[in-house]
């Protein structure tokens, strides 16, 4: 973001939004490497019914090999620079890979996790961390841009809880952002940035009076339940934050139709992680700035890898 001045237009397409804060990302969408990716992925899912298509030398299989081995590539640079260090006697580090590599080494050894399966995990978390969390703020950016009663209340609240804290949220007052949390659900409400959940049944069940057999695909489709007027009332396609305000529960009457992090076994291990760290930047950001749409911005929600703004998101950012 750093070549922008302000009152001029940004444009975030929510990929690169987390890695603008450590680098002078340009966000131009036709360079940013996530959204590349998530391009390249997407094709690569809507070819994957046709046998062989992925050992076909296309272009797009070219760059997706390109990509895979030049991440295996830096990864097993950080991997073999940790296991020297481990060797020198240095202390385990605490941080993921650190978490992951003494399971397969230390205490762990024996438990079946390989070197590889460490390097699956740390591309798992990098994928399903990195982009989600960087475009509920772009969405969160784009809906209080429109409704500025919202954005105006959010800010209040982070001066009124954060501006004693000497400038440093920390996890005890973000957990205290009540109107930031109910703007997030519903933000992950209307744009859930993972729109379809996918199932295979693996033995026959009987759901209500259809029975699936073993083998059967399941797709639940996260966006239509959202918005089903029957689920949230007639009100469901508005921005109303405040139907979250007596939390989730109530704003659900206990059905399960409100699946932003998926549900079940497999429900993301990293959402108290992702709505913090979230909370932070958005606490920074209201502090600092009002924000605005440019008349330029079209709305268009596309599915890429996640639910993102087509065309990006064309703000005009305020210094306060
Ligand atoms: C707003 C942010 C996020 C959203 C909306 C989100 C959404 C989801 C959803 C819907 C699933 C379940 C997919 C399924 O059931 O098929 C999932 C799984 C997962 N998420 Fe997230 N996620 C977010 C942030 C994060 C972060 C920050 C991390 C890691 C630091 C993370 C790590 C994972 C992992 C590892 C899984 C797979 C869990 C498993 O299969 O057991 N996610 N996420």
């Amino acid at each position: 973001m750093g070549q922008y001045s302000l009152g001029q237009r940004v444009i975030l397409c929510g990929g690169c939004l987390a890695l603008a804060y450590e680098y002078d990302c340009s966000c131009d969408l036709s360079y940013c490497f996530w959204q590349q990716l998530s391009e390249l992925i997407i094709q690569a899912f809507r070819k994957a019914f046709i046998p062989g298509y992925s050992s076909l030398p296309t272009q797009g299989n070219r760059r997706m090999k390109a990509a895979a081995k030049e991440s295996q590539a830096i990864l097993r640079g950080i991997v073999d620079k940790r296991l020297r260090a481990r060797e020198a006697g240095e202390a385990p580090s605490q941080d993921l890979l650190g978490t992951l590599l003494e399971y397969n080494l230390g205490q762990g050894k024996g438990n079946g996790m390989s070197i590889e399966d460490v390097m699956e995990e740390c591309k798992l978390f990098c994928f399903a961390g990195q982009e989600t969390t960087s475009v509920l703020l772009v969405w969160t950016m784009i809906l209080l841009s429109q409704h500025q009663d919202w954005q105006e209340r959010a800010r209040e609240e982070v001066r009124l809880i954060l501006d004693d804290k000497n400038n440093k949220p920390d996890i005890e007052s973000l957990s205290h952002l009540k109107v930031m949390s109910m703007a997030f659900y519903e933000v992950l409400r209307l744009y859930p940035l993972v729109s379809l959940l996918r199932r295979e049944v693996n033995k026959e069940v009987k759901l209500g009076n259809v029975t699936l057999p073993a083998g059967v695909k399941v797709y639940m489709p996260t966006a239509l339940i959202h918005r089903d007027p029957e689920l949230w009332g007639e009100d469901a396609r508005e921005f109303k934050p405040e139907r979250f305000r007596e939390g989730i529960s109530k704003a659900t009457k206990n059905q399960v139709c409100y699946l932003p992090f998926g549900w079940g076994l497999r429900i993301c291990i990293g959402q108290n992680f992702s709505l913090l760290e979230a909370k932070m930047a958005m606490s920074l950001i209201l502090r600092k700035f009002s924000f605005e749409l440019s008349p330029s911005y079209v709305h268009s929600p596309q599915i890429v890898m996640t639910t993102r703004p087509q065309f990006g998101a064309h703000l005009i950012l305020h210094k306060l």
